[in-house]
């Protein structure tokens, strides 16, 4: 760990400082989410465990905010605490400024989630007809979208699919299908698990594109949960990191990546052999390694003046480095580093 905490002494944070093309005139608005001290315990006693624990934070209108997490951090519980879905044991969610415990049908008027994929939508109709159910159930007539529906439609490049019953598209159909329904429905607060799993490469990235028009044209606030560190850094205005319960990191991911002294040392050696590269791995933290004839090339992650140790270390055993270089944290990197992984399996999925 690094203690970088980004702004988080005070665990409540106004990000519209790095927000990203959001008009700023928003910034006066009632947050689109507020929670306050929000815990939830399961089990009792000693098998107690607290999946969130006193979590405080604001989420602006407009704004695309990720939420990480290595599997069992207490992601799930969070959004479905929020969603009225889990009853957690203390705190308040305001949703629009409304309770949810208060005025529930107010509150969640505007909330929809996919958190599972493609599996909200009716496989049996047709895409444009499973977009005109998801309106009607949010209480506006299908006709009085329909342009708008179009539009969908046709920046998720489902139109030509629009009259194929979703059972007979590919996944990646299947999750585009999922979101416009999603926000067919005139959601304002969105929650979207995974949204571009399955996707090939250009569709991820126009739903990636849409998501930020729809964030800075209409005011739509994303809550985002990815494996996909690359989408989180290019559409997340602020990442949210949680670990046992809490928050580690709360910031924008140019300021996370800014504070962190974290950095990676790619040494290639024809010296390093089995015993050297298993005493390494004793001493330092080895993220890969990558066996040449002769050597190795050998990754290492360190921070602050580390690296003078890892050469001093590196001389006294007679390694003599061919190449060194070191390598810029990602966020994946910090992401690890925050939440005390060592492996890169990350765990960002709400179930
Ligand atoms: N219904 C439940 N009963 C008991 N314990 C639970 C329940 N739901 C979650 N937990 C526990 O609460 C903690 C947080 O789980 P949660 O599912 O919220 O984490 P997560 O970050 O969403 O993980 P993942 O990435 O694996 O989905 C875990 O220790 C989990 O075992």
């Amino acid at each position: 760990m690094n203690g970088n905490l980004g702004n988080l002494d005070h665990k409540t944070v106004d990000e519209s400082s790095h927000k990203r093309g959001h008009n700023q005139s928003n910034d006066a608005e009632e947050a689109a989410l507020e929670v306050d001290n929000l815990s939830k315990r399961f089990g009792d006693g000693a098998e107690t465990v607290t999946a969130v624990d006193s979590v405080s934070f604001e989420i602006q209108s407009g704004s695309i905010v990720g939420l990480l997490g290595p599997n069992g951090a207490g992601k799930t519980t969070l959004i479905k605490s929020i969603l009225g879905m889990v009853l957690p044991d203390d705190g308040t969610v305001r949703l629009d400024g409304v309770d949810i415990r208060d005025q529930p049908r107010t509150a969640y008027a505007q909330v929809d989630a996919m958190l599972e994929g493609a599996r909200n939508d009716y496989w049996r109709l047709t895409v444009r007809e499973n977009l005109r159910y998801f309106s009607t159930v949010a209480g506006v007539h299908p006709d009085a979208v329909a342009d708008e529906h179009q539009r969908l439609l046709e920046q998720l490049d489902l139109e030509e699919k629009a009259d194929v019953a979703v059972r007979d598209l590919s996944r990646g159909m299947k999750q585009k299908v999922s979101l416009a329904s999603v926000l067919a429905g005139g959601a304002k607060l969105v929650f979207l698990d995974e949204p571009t799993l399955g996707l090939d490469v250009e569709s991820s990235r126009t739903l990636q594109t849409e998501l930020r028009r729809l964030a800075t044209e209409q005011d739509i606030t994303v809550v985002l949960s990815s494996h996909n560190m690359d989408v989180i850094e290019t559409v997340c205005d602020r990442v949210l990191i949680m670990s046992d319960g809490e928050f580690v990191a709360d910031d924008s991911v140019e300021e996370l990546l800014r504070s962190t002294d974290v950095y990676g040392v790619r040494i290639v050696s024809g010296d390093f052999d089995e015993k050297i590269l298993s005493r390494l791995r004793e001493m330092f933290e080895v993220t890969t390694v990558e066996a040449l004839s002769p050597g190795a090339r050998v990754e290492v992650e360190t921070e602050g003046d580390g690296i003078y140790e890892l050469m001093d270390w590196l001389r006294a055993r007679d390694v003599t480095p061919e190449r060194v270089m070191t390598v810029e944290p990602g966020l994946e990197d910090l992401f690890l580093d925050l939440t005390d992984q060592d492996t890169r399996t990350v765990g960002g999925e709400l179930e």
